[in-house]
C-alpha cells in the first residue's frame, strides 16, 4: 500500500518533466520510483540529463540509462525530485532517513526548484517524530555530539542522541561523514535549531530542509494531493 502510494506520488512528479531539463535526482524509496519512471521516459526519447543525490540514485539512474552530470559541469538544475522523511508546516523537512542529506541539500540549493514526493504518511503537523540526522565529520566526533547536546539544552529541547550504526559500524556517508540522529519527539521551532546546528564546527549538514521544498505531492489513498510553498 505504501509503496503504491510512494509511486502515485512518484507519476505525478513525472507531469513536472520536460524535454531539455536539467534534473536534481533525489534519493530513497520513494525518489527510486522517479528514478525509474524518468528511465521509461528517457527510453520513450525524453532528452534529460541528471545530478544523483547518492552512489546509490546515481547507480539506479545509469542502470535506467539516464544520463548523468555533476554540478562541477553545469551552472544549475531546473527542477529537483526527492523523497522526504517528514514534511511539515510550510513545506519544512526532515530528509536524511538514508544518509544522503548532505548531497540532497547541496543539489536542491542548486535547483531552481525542489519538488518532494511521499505517501500521505509523511505529512506531519509539526516537525520532530522522525530522528533528526545530523552529519558530523569524523575528526572530533565526540566534541561535536557534546556541542549538539549543548545547544539543545540551551534552546530549552531535550533529545536522544544516538550514532547511527549499520551492521555493527558507524555508518558512514557517500563523503565518509558518520550521522547522529536526533530524536525529539517534537521540533517546536525548527528555524532556531537549524541555525544553531550549522553553526557548529563539526557539523556539516543536518536533515532540517527549510525553505527548500516549492511544491509536494502527497499521494493519499484519495489521489495525489499538491502543496505549494506560501
Ligand atoms: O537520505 C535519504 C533521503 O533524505 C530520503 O529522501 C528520505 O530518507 C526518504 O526516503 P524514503 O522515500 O525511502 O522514505
Amino acid at each position: 500500500m505504501t509503496d503504491d502510494l510512494k509511486r502515485q506520488a512518484a507519476e505525478a512528479a513525472i507531469e513536472f518533466v520536460e524535454d531539455g531539463m536539467k534534473l536534481g535526482l533525489g534519493t530513497g524509496s520513494t525518489a527510486s520510483w522517479f528514478v525509474k519512471l524518468l528511465g521509461e521516459k528517457v527510453r520513450a526519447g525524453v532528452n534529460v540529463v541528471g545530478v544523483p543525490t547518492s552512489e546509490a540514485t546515481a547507480k539506479l539512474a545509469q542502470d535506467e540509462g539516464i544520463a548523468l552530470t555533476s554540478l562541477d559541469e553545469i551552472d544549475r538544475l531546473d527542477l529537483t525530485v526527492d523523497g522526504a522523511d517528514e514534511i511539515g508546516p510550510d513545506l519544512a523537512l526532515i530528509k536524511g532517513g538514508g544518509g544522503a542529506l548532505l548531497r540532497e541539500k547541496i543539489v536542491a540549493a542548486a535547483s531552481a526548484r525542489m519538488l518532494v514526493i511521499a505517501d500521505a504518511g509523511k505529512h506531519v503537523e509539526n516537525l520532530g517524530a522522525f530522528p533528526l540526522p545530523i552529519e558530523v565529520v569524523r575528526f572530533g566526533k565526540k566534541a561535536s555530539e557534546r556541542a549538539v547536546a549543548e545547544l539543545i539544552s540551551e534552546l530549552g529541547l531535550s533529545a536522544e542522541l544516538a550514532w547511527r550504526i549499520r551492521g555493527g559500524e558507524l555508518f558512514a556517508t557517500d563523503e565518509g561523514h558518520v550521522i547522529i540522529d536526533a530524536s525529539f519527539g517534537l521540533i517546536p521551532d525548527p528555524e532556531a535549531l537549524a541555525r544553531g546546528l550549522s553553526e557548529i564546527p563539526g557539523v556539516v549538514e543536518h536533515g532540517l530542509f527549510l525553505d527548500l521544498a516549492e511544491t509536494a505531492l502527497i499521494a493519499t489513498p484519495e489521489g495525489v494531493k499538491r502543496l505549494t510553498r506560501a
